[in-house]
C-alpha cells in the first residue's frame, strides 16, 4: 500500500512579512494563521496522512509554504532553488527532512531557479511553469532530474499569477482545472475544466476521491460536488493574503520506500 506522508512547516512568527507580488499587501494575523494551519494539518491527518513537521524556520517569513522548496517524483526529492532570494534559506531544513525519510536527494543549482508551486504532476506528466519564480535553467534541470525516471516534462508559460499551481491543478481523473482569466494557455492541457473562482483552481488530492479546497471558493466546491467529487474545505484566509493556497502548505509523498 502506498505511504501517505505529508511534510508541513509551522508558520514563522514573521509570517506577516511574507512576500506579495500580484496582490495588495493586507495585514496578516499570525495567531489566526497558526490556528488555520493547525486545522489544515488536522484535515490531512483526518484523511489518512501522516504529517511530518519540518524544523521551523522562524527567520523565514514564507517558510510555511513548504511546497516551494522541494519537488517529489517517485522517491526522488528535488530540492529547489527558490526564485525569490529571501526564500533560499528555507531549503536546508527541508533537505534534512527528506533525507531522513530515505528519499534520494537531488538539487536545482545556480543559475537555475525553480519553485515547487510551479510544478504540477498529472500521472507521469510533469507540467512546469516558466514564470516569475522559475527560469529556463530551472526548467532544464527539472527535466534532467525527472525524465530519466520516466517523467514527461512539459513547460508552460505563467504570467498572470505567482505560480503555475496558482492558476491550475488537477482532479483525480487528470482533468486540469483553472479560472480562465488567470491561465495563460488553457489549450496546452488535454482536458481542461474552467472553474468560476480563482481560489477554486486549487485542489489537493487527499486520496479516495476526496479533494481539499479553500473555503473561499464555494461556487467551485458546489460545481465539483455536483460532478461527484467529495470536497473537504478549510479556511486559509490569512495565507491567501500572501498568495498562498491549499497546495503550497504541504508536500504530499506517496511513493516512499521507507
Ligand atoms: N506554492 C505556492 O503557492 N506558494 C505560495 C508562496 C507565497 C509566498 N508569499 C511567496 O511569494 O513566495
Amino acid at each position: 500500500m502506498p505511504s501517505k506522508k505529508a511534510l508541513v512547516r509551522r508558520p514563522s512568527p514573521r509570517l506577516a512579512d511574507g512576500l506579495v507580488t500580484h496582490v495588495e499587501r493586507e495585514k496578516v494575523d499570525v495567531g489566526l494563521a497558526t490556528e488555520q494551519w493547525e486545522a489544515y494539518v488536522e484535515a490531512l491527518r483526518a484523511n489518512g496522512w501522516e504529517t511530518i513537521e519540518v524544523e521551523p524556520a522562524d527567520d523565514c517569513p514564507d517558510s510555511v509554504f513548504v511546497e516551494d522548496t522541494v519537488v517529489m517524483y517517485r522517491n526522488v526529492a528535488l530540492i529547489t532553488r527558490p526564485g525569490a532570494a529571501s526564500r533560499r534559506p528555507e531549503t536546508a531544513g527541508v533537505e534534512e527532512a527528506v533525507a531522513r525519510l530515505g528519499c534520494s536527494v537531488n538539487w536545482i543549482w545556480d543559475p537555475g531557479t525553480l519553485d515547487g508551486g510551479d510544478v504540477l504532476k498529472v500521472g507521469d506528466t510533469v507540467y512546469v511553469g516558466r514564470g516569475g519564480r522559475t527560469n529556463p535553467a530551472g526548467v532544464q534541470q527539472l527535466r534532467a532530474a525527472f525524465e530519466p525516471l520516466g517523467a514527461r516534462v512539459v513547460a508552460v508559460p505563467v504570467s498572470k499569477v505567482l505560480h503555475l499551481k496558482s492558476a491550475v491543478t488537477a482532479l483525480p481523473d487528470g482533468t486540469v482545472i483553472g479560472h480562465i482569466p488567470k491561465v495563460d494557455r488553457p489549450s496546452l492541457f488535454p482536458g481542461f475544466l474552467s472553474v468560476p473562482e480563482e481560489a477554486g483552481a486549487h485542489v489537493v488530492l487527499l486520496g479516495g476521491g476526496k479533494l481539499l479546497m479553500a473555503a473561499s471558493a464555494p461556487r467551485t466546491a458546489e460545481l465539483l460536488t455536483d460532478l461527484g467529487h467529495d470536497v473537504v474545505t478549510v479556511d486559509i484566509g490569512e495565507f491567501e493574503k500572501l498568495e498562498g493556497c491549499v497546495t503550497c502548505l504541504s508536500v504530499r509523498m506517496r511513493e516512499l520506500y521507507a
